[in-house]
């Protein structure tokens, strides 16, 4: 196939204090994430003078891609839109529109399937090619939770992340979502969360451990709606009691160190381990690794150059959608928003 664009498309945060506000009304219109629950994260924004790291690391990381790209001889424009922030998705396919894009491959920065993590792209890609007259044909890049270049880049993080421990206890944590999202998730349901518990798996098998934990993180919506359990400061206090000196918290159900990341892991989770004299140490996130960079390229030249798509698990390889068409007509469709 031929394509004149790279496009990475992804969650946008806040760049200041004024952004913090009307970028929450953004995520949540229409989701039922309670008030106070927004007061509360808008505290945590504004604890870091109102700017996410989320947007300066997805230009760090275009820089990385571009610099790939031009390694592998693979000449593309990279553009950035995001769903949440600017830049708008919205107006970078406009702008894309200008420079002559007629067909760009979109390289989303979440590397699972389930709503949240691969459908709701998709409904972005739709709303802004509807957004906009004569719109280029944007096709998204498969899930690559199962990549080398995404799992081999954890290991390595863990095992730095682990240098000063004798013993310790490995703990993966991913985004929790409300139980009722995971159980439609994929073509046979709960995708997102054995995509995760997958990704788990690989790395902790790449380090020669057996056992670890998978755990959830950054939950919100009201307290009465079950989300995946349990809760990394939940699980601190579990490992507490049960003695363990150490905890490695691998966080791999994110490519990059943005907020949720540094609040609830290096903020909350610490605070909790340091309170018990537990030693706590955070992997880093594969985002700046130039084998993350190295895989989008790779992923781009699955379509360009027919290469063979590498990935460590079994599992169908989901996620490829052309112009925002879903998966499946239900695939990964929130419950609350199915026509009865
Ligand atoms: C699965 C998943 C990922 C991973 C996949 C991916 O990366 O896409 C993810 C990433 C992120 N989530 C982020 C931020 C937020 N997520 C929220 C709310 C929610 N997230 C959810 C799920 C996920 N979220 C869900 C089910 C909700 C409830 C509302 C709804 O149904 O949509 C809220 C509202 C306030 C709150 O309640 O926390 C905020 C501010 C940021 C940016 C951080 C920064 O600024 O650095 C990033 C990368
Ligand atoms: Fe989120």
């Amino acid at each position: 196939m031929s394509v004149d664009a790279l496009l990475l498309l992804s969650f946008g945060g806040p760049e200041g204090p004024d952004d913090v506000r009307p970028f929450l009304e953004n995520v949540t219109r229409g989701r039922g994430v309670p008030p106070e629950r927004l007061d509360e994260v808008a505290q945590h924004y504004l604890h870091f003078g109102g700017v996410s790291p989320i947007n300066g690391l997805n230009r760090d990381l275009i820089e990385g891609i571009r610099a790939a790209l031009a390694a592998a001889g693979v000449d593309l424009p990279v553009y950035f839109g995001n769903r949440n922030w600017h830049p708008m998705l919205e107006d970078t396919v406009g702008e894309m529109i200008a420079d002559g894009v007629r067909r760009a491959l979109v390289f989303p920065t979440s590397a699972y399937g389930g709503y949240s993590a691969c459908r709701q792209y998709d409904e972005d890609i739709l709303r802004a090619r509807a957004a906009v007259a004569d719109p280029p044909e944007l096709v998204k890049l498969r899930q690559y939770f199962d990549h080398p270049g995404f799992v081999l880049p954890f290991a390595d993080a863990v095992r730095t992340a682990a240098a000063g421990f004798d013993d310790f206890r490995l703990v993966f944590t991913a985004h929790s979502i409300p139980n009722a999202f995971d159980a439609t998730g994929g073509p046979s349901g709960h995708l997102y969360s054995q995509q995760v518990a997958e990704a788990a798996r690989l790395v902790a098998a790449e380090l020669g451990v057996t056992e670890y934990d998978v755990v959830w993180q950054s939950r919100s919506g009201p307290p009465q709606v079950p989300w995946l359990e349990p809760d990394i400061v939940d699980h601190v206090d579990a490992l507490h009691a049960k003695g363990v000196a150490n905890l490695v918290v691998c966080p791999v159900g994110f490519v990059s160190d943005h907020l949720e990341v540094v609040w609830d892991l290096d903020t909350e989770a610490r605070e909790r381990a340091e309170s018990y004299g537990m030693g706590f140490a955070r992997a880093a996130t594969p985002g700046p690794d130039q084998r993350f960079a190295d895989m989008v390229v790779e992923l781009v030249r699955e379509h360009v150059d027919g290469v063979e798509p590498r990935k460590l698990s079994t599992f169908s390889t989901l996620g490829c959608t052309v112009n925002g068409e879903f998966c499946a007509v239900a695939c990964c469709e929130p419950p609350a928003r199915r026509p009865r």
